[in-house]
């Protein structure tokens, strides 16, 4: 069955969720409604990556929710989960003939229409434009403006991530120009608790009800 891309985008931040957080944290997330989930580590520690992303495939699963691995084909391809590129993260075709027709496939496309075509006609599930805000994880991401999600709705059918910068107050205005799904770390993550966790991620996913 094809995952529904709409509601939350929770995405992980390995220093942010260091010192066991990560997967109470990301339950709290799923608990609280995010449908995607995306393992973001940034380390070469593979053991730990594959185990961890082993845990969260498991817990999404559980939450009837989907895995997407930041960068890895490879470790995407070993657990069978889906795959998140950026730019100079590979091919989106390539990983869409590895990983196979259901697999949800996403590419950044900063704030270039040009890039989500090139991303479209390669297979890509969802097309990711940002950031539209200030971001506490990545300030230096090429900026964009809210008026790119009109132009991308009017051109495209797949479903649009926004991303960079979004809390509970930015999030209404980018989900009212197009965008399907909202990719949040800093606005979810840095809490004191996993409940708090929980009931941000409630709040967003409220938000697309
Ligand atoms: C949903 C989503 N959108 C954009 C990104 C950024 O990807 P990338 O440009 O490859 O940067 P890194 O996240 O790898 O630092 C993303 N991860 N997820
Ligand atoms: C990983 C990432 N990519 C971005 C892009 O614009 O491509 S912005 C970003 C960081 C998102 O984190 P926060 O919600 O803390 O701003
Ligand atoms: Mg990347």
């Amino acid at each position: 069955m094809t995952a529904a891309l709409r509601g939350l985008y929770a995405i992980t931040d390995t220093p942010l969720l260091a010192g066991g957080k990560l997967l109470p944290y990301a339950e709290a997330a799923l608990i609280g409604g995010a449908r995607l989930l995306q393992y973001r580590d940034k380390s070469a520690d593979d053991v730990r990556r594959f185990d961890e992303a082993q845990t969260l495939a498991e817990l999404c699963r559980r939450h009837g929710a989907t895995l997407i691995i930041n960068d890895d084909l490879e470790l995407a391809a070993r657990l069978g989960v889906g795959l998140h590129l950026g730019q100079t993260d590979g091919s989106l075709a390539t990983a869409r003939a590895r990983l196979g027709t259901e697999a949800v496939i996403g590419g950044t496309c900063h704030a270039q229409l040009e890039l989500a075509e090139r991303a479209v006609a390669e297979g890509a599930s969802y097309i990711a434009f940002g950031r539209f805000f200030n971001s506490n994880t990545k300030p230096g991401a090429p900026a964009a403006t809210v008026e790119l999600l009109d132009q991308a709705r009017a051109r495209f059918a797949q479903p649009i991530v926004a991303i960079g910068g979004v809390t509970l107050g930015t999030a209404p205005g980018l989900i009212a120009r197009g965008a399907s799904m909202v990719a949040v770390i800093h606005a979810l993550f840095a809490a004191d608790s996993a409940t708090e966790v929980e009931d941000r991620a409630r709040a967003f996913a409220a938000l697309f009800d």
